[in-house]
């Protein structure tokens, strides 16, 4: 292996140019909002000698363009969940972005399929992008051959889609530890991504069926996992846009309480009673057998509430008053808040965070509109964009929530999931409502608006619909009902007619090109590229 030989001035050199670089860079109208808690000669310092580009940062100038101008009409962009490329083509006709959803990506993207637990491998999201981005440029490719196959005045009457349409991925909670999310961080880059979420949720903890709530992590690892996407995206010098996912809507858990900034909302027993799990294991050992009942009444027995909760139970209102007081608007620890009760309130406040906690070590979470509003507020200037997530759209929530992001940053962009199953009657939405859904959001900042799951729904639904219709009417149903109408559509849905979707103009030019020849007849007709130029 050679050394180099570059004197250590000309090292040093070299170096200090690169930090200044990157300094300026990080003042563009795209970085410019962010704030980094690392320095730039450190991400100098973590860069390998080989400067590279990234598609991914075209896309994310796009998008971050796309979104932007919608913030500024208070307009929105509509997408759904894809992981197929042949949906993802058709889709350019009407969407301009993408969405690649880790819960789709779970269920048919792996060997062994499952539900949204975020249990298969860290690259399978990001392959899926992969393999998505490569299509868009290979639809770009051959719809720009067959475009200049034909003279110019001829182009004006072809179709002409941008196939380009920037990714948005789901980065899920990252995957592990801080060096599992710098790794997935990459290889999202090198597929081309314009945009990846990360979520503030606990890793393994995500539960459905169980009758238990999301579980969140501590602020400080969220901010950490959010960092950690953001420096690696820095050591690539990429655009790449991260979205700050935000899962304390109906959280029930925080995986730990080592970050002051969460304790007022977590929730103790505030009765001295056995613990949760003592008595589970003693129902269980009784025979019980059904241990979730055992919980449900447990919990009513130990009147969970936070700790200021607690205060607010035992003290005069009096009390309780001098007590906010004390405790102004910063965030106080259990400890301090504690010695503020001690010397404001007159009866002791009996409050235990450990009596409830789960079988994995969780403890119990209140969750609300400010604690969203608080992580969302640190995370953003990490971020570019922010997500609340609800298992509910509940209005009044989602008004409260953006308008209190906006008021500390005005021009921040938001992202939105319509969740698969949301009960919009349920949720007090009247059909009315529910059309105005996006067009409100949108002036409230949502620029970015996704279906995430339509492919089960969707595709579950239309594949039921053609399969019962091709064994009862087989051969005819299919030229009736898809053939035609597909052959008919106007723009062209791609099935089969030129201008060719599958791409054989494109085949026969590489063929024509090497051999410098006519295709002949049903391929590209007569038309050479040889000929054209
Ligand atoms: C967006 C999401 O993360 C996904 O995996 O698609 C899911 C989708 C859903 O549950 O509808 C989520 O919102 O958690």
């Amino acid at each position: 292996m050679p050394k180099i030989t570059q004197s250590l001035d000309a090292e040093q050199a070299e170096f200090d140019s690169k930090v200044r670089q990157i300094e300026e860079w990080w003042t563009s109208p795209r970085q410019k909002h962010i704030q980094r808690p690392y320095s730039s000669a450190r991400i100098a310092s973590l860069r390998g000698l080989l400067p590279q580009k990234y598609a991914s940062s075209d896309m994310a100038l796009k998008l971050w363009d796309l979104l932007n101008e919608h913030r500024v009409n208070g307009t929105n962009e509509m997408t759904f969940g894809v992981t197929d490329p042949i949906i993802a083509s058709q889709m350019a006709k009407y969407q301009q972005t993408l969405y690649v959803s880790g819960a789709l990506c779970g269920f048919s993207e792996v060997s062994e399929p499952g539900m949204d637990c975020c249990d298969y491998p860290l690259d399978t999201v990001p392959k899926v992008v992969d393999k998505i981005f490569k299509s868009q440029c290979w639809h770009s490719q051959r719809q720009n051959h067959y475009r200049m196959l034909q003279p110019k005045e001829a182009r004006a009457n072809l179709e002409n889609w941008d196939y380009l349409t920037p990714i948005v991925a789901d980065g899920d909670m990252g995957f592990g530890g801080l060096t599992s999310t710098v790794k997935m961080t990459k290889l999202f880059v090198e597929a081309g991504v314009a945009m990846f979420h990360l979520d503030d949720l606990a890793i393994g903890k995500k539960k459905f069926t169980v009758g238990q709530g999301r579980t969140v992590v501590p602020t400080s690892e969220y901010l950490d996992r959010l960092t950690a996407a953001r420096m690696q995206i820095d050591i690539m010098g990429a655009e790449t846009m991260l979205l700050c996912r935000c899962d304390v809507d109906h959280s029930e858990f925080i995986t730990d309480v080592i970050d002051a900034r969460d304790h007022k909302y977590v929730r103790g027993a505030t009765v001295p009673v056995k613990s949760l799990q003592e008595t589970l294991k003693e129902a269980v050992e009784a025979g019980s057998s059904n241990p979730l009942e055992v919980r449900k009444e447990w919990i009513k027995s130990a009147n969970l509430l936070t700790f200021d909760e607690a205060v607010q139970a035992i003290a005069t209102p009096e009390e309780y008053t001098t007590y906010t007081t004390k405790l102004g608007s910063g965030n106080k620890s259990l400890k301090d808040r504690r010695a503020i009760a001690k010397e404001t309130v007159s009866k002791d406040i009996f409050f235990d965070w450990d009596l409830p906690r789960s079988r994995e070590g969780q403890f119990f979470y209140k969750s609300c509109v400010s604690g969203i509003v608080e992580r969302a507020l640190l995370a953003a200037p990490l971020g570019d964009v922010t997500w609340a997530r609800m298992d509910m759209p509940n209005w009044d929530d989602i008004v409260s929530f953006h308008e209190q992001v906006r008021a500390v940053f005005p021009d921040r962009l938001f992202a939105f999931g319509y969740t698969g199953d949301y009960d919009y009657p349920k949720a007090g939405f009247t059909p009315e409502k529910v059309k105005s859904f996006p067009s409100d959001m949108a002036k409230l900042g949502v620029a970015w608006q996704v279906q995430p799951i339509w492919a089960l729904q969707g595709i579950n639904y239309q594949t039921e619909k053609f399969a019962k219709l091709w064994k009862e009417r087989g051969i005819e149903g299919y030229v009736e009902v898809v053939q035609k109408p597909a052959l008919a559509t106007k723009p062209l849905t791609d099935g089969f007619e030129k201008p060719s979707y599958s791409g054989s103009y494109l085949c026969d030019a590489f063929w024509d090109t090497v051999a410098v020849r006519d295709v002949g007849e049903g391929g590209g007709g007569k038309i050479s590229e040889n000929r054209i130029r």
